[in-house]
């Protein structure tokens, strides 16, 4: 379970990216955040792995506080929350293998991880999460011989290594063509469901938040301006959160 309370972010420069967010979000659930850009979605997930360090209130975790983590414990509250970037964040010139492999990291033991060598549970866990996103054939490659929905998958793989409670996704597939998106969400939600992970994902498509979501929280200026289900998301609704009317091209992405 994860609870904003009260959580306001305001940067260096004095912007107020959060104000005041309260939410619970119970084990398992599958959300998605929606908003127009500069909306607050990034700063909101990072919120809950403490990259972004609320100004005001604060993220608890299993009812323990993140938000006033520090050292050893902030490392430990990390280790099972996964992320998965826009632009994958892949090492591109090492192994799929290797880039799966350091999402053990947290876990592995740090002298011998630190010389790249991993345990043998280690690497059959990491062959394991490449047989799951559908690509087993592909660890021996070089992760920037994959197209962009594979690197994807390997992100995924990676944040699945670290044996998740939590996964963060920003925008994961704002970099694919549509039906990779399809391929790469549908994934995230199959392995979300399988381990009963808990997932937020920022996305910008429509359809794709109705897809996928068992719960929809829409942000505008740095607010919950809508939470609910995907039934409940309908045209109107997107409207208000987006301030304008919904438009085909830049806001869906085309059918599953
Ligand atoms: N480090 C920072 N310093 C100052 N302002 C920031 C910083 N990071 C983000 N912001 C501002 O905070 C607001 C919210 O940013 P955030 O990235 O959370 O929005 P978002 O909804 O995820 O948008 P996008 O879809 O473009 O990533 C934006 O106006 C952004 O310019």
């Amino acid at each position: 379970m994860i609870q904003f309370n009260e959580v306001g972010v305001v940067y260096p420069n004095g912007f107020r990216a959060l104000k005041g967010i309260s939410l619970e979000i119970p084990k398992g659930q599958f959300v998605v955040v929606v908003g127009l850009s500069g909306a607050g979605k990034s700063t909101l997930i990072r919120t809950i792995n403490n990259l972004v360090v609320p100004s005001s209130g604060e993220v608890l975790i299993n009812g323990r506080s993140i938000t006033k983590a520090k050292g050893r414990e902030l490392r430990a509250m990390r280790t099972p929350i996964g992320m998965i970037f826009q632009t994958f964040n892949l090492v591109k010139r090492s192994t799929v293998l290797r880039n799966v492999l350091s999402g053990r990291l947290g876990q592995a033991n740090p002298a011998l991880s630190l010389l790249g060598i991993f345990s043998e549970a280690d690497i059959a866990l990491a062959h394991d999460c490449l047989r799951r996103v559908g690509i087993p054939d592909k660890a021996f490659v070089r992760a920037d011989a994959l197209s962009g929905g594979q690197q994807q998958r390997v992100g995924i793989a990676r944040a699945l290594a670290q044996d998740p409670e939590i996964m963060l996704a920003d925008e994961p597939v704002a970099s694919l063509d549509p039906p990779t998106s399809h391929a790469v969400m549908s994934d995230l939600k199959r392995i979300s469901r399988e381990d009963g992970i808990t997932t937020l994902v920022n996305l910008h498509f429509i359809d794709m938040a109705r897809d996928y979501a068992d719960r929809i929280i829409g942000m505008r200026g740095g607010e919950v301006v809508f939470d609910g289900t995907p039934a409940e998301a309908t045209n109107r609704v997107f409207e208000e959160i987006y301030g304008r009317p919904i438009d085909k091209e830049r806001d869906l992405r085309g059918a599953a």
